[in-house]
């Protein structure tokens, strides 16, 4: 198990935010969340990513709570990309991924930057001022920047049985056009497969989750209303229930299922 969270529940300002959530994610998976507005997606994965410190101890990473790590052992174990990024200063593309990789040797850091540019295609912004990007462009670059910060940790997890890190991704796709959505999940996929990379992804496209996702959680009202295989939770019925729309369900022979609201 990477990591897990059991009976869990989250208060925010005297808000019940999170009930009873239960989620264990393997090496390996692509896991999504998914639900509508305010149902407590966000919320979840930050308490994942342990960025509330009075939970961090009922999180547990790699078989111990999350509240026992070093930031620089969590930095070296799982990468978070949040929904929205600000930079104040005009960084240089280059320089923004760079950040990710500050432990590394200039050598070593220069390659790294250079294979998650490529990856999420972005090298030929390089030496654009972050600033000026469009959105998309945008949230290319801070892909490249959580991959840069742990996929030498996974190739390595690979090669010599360490641990596989953990991607926490918060609606990465969102400004991203129909082609680099596409790409960027067949990178992720190819991670979890090839290196034993777990994702879990926050996802408002039930179409990107029926393509790549493994497993899903479903939330409503800060619930779980259905988790299990992608293609057991995505069924017409949790869908109209959870979302209030009707939808319906094209399933083709050896291919994923699609969702359109009818
Ligand atoms: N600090 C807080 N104090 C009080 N309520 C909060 C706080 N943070 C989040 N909430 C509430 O918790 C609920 C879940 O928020 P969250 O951001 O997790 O939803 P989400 O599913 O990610 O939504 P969206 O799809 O709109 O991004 C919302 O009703 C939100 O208003």
């Amino acid at each position: 198990m990477v990591i897990s969270v059991e009976n869990f529940n989250l208060t925010l300002d005297g808000t019940a935010v999170l009930c009873e959530i239960t989620v264990e994610i393997k090496a390996g998976e692509l896991f999504v969340i998914l639900g509508p507005n305010g149902a407590g997606k966000s919320s979840l994965l930050k308490v994942l990513a342990g960025e509330f410190e009075a939970y961090k101890s009922a999180v547990e990473f790699h078989g111990r709570p999350l509240s026992s790590y070093s930031p620089r052992e969590l930095a070296q174990l799982r990468a978070v990309m949040p929904q929205a990024v600000h930079l104040d200063f005009p960084f240089l593309v280059e320089e923004v991924v760079s950040m990710a990789v500050l432990h590394a040797n200039k050598a070593e850091s220069q390659q790294r930057v250079a294979e998650a540019l490529a990856l999420f295609d972005v090298s030929h912004l390089a030496h654009r001022n972050y600033l000026t990007l469009s959105g998309g462009e945008q949230q290319r670059v801070q892909l490249a920047r959580v991959v840069a910060q742990i996929l030498h940790v996974a190739q390595q997890a690979k090669q010599s049985g360490g641990l596989p890190p953990l991607l926490l991704l918060d609606e990465c796709t969102s400004s991203l056009d129909l082609a680099h959505q596409q790409q960027v999940f067949q990178v992720l996929r190819r991670m979890a497969r090839d290196y034993g990379m777990s994702v879990i992804a926050v996802l408002h496209d039930l179409n990107l989750a029926s393509q790549y996702a493994d497993r899903a959680l479903l939330l409503s009202e800060g619930k779980t209303y259905q988790q299990g295989q992608v293609h057991q939770v995505l069924t017409q019925q949790t869908i109209e229930a959870v979302y209030q729309t009707p939808v319906d369900i094209i399933d083709r022979p050896g291919a994923w299922p699609i969702i359109v609201p009818r």
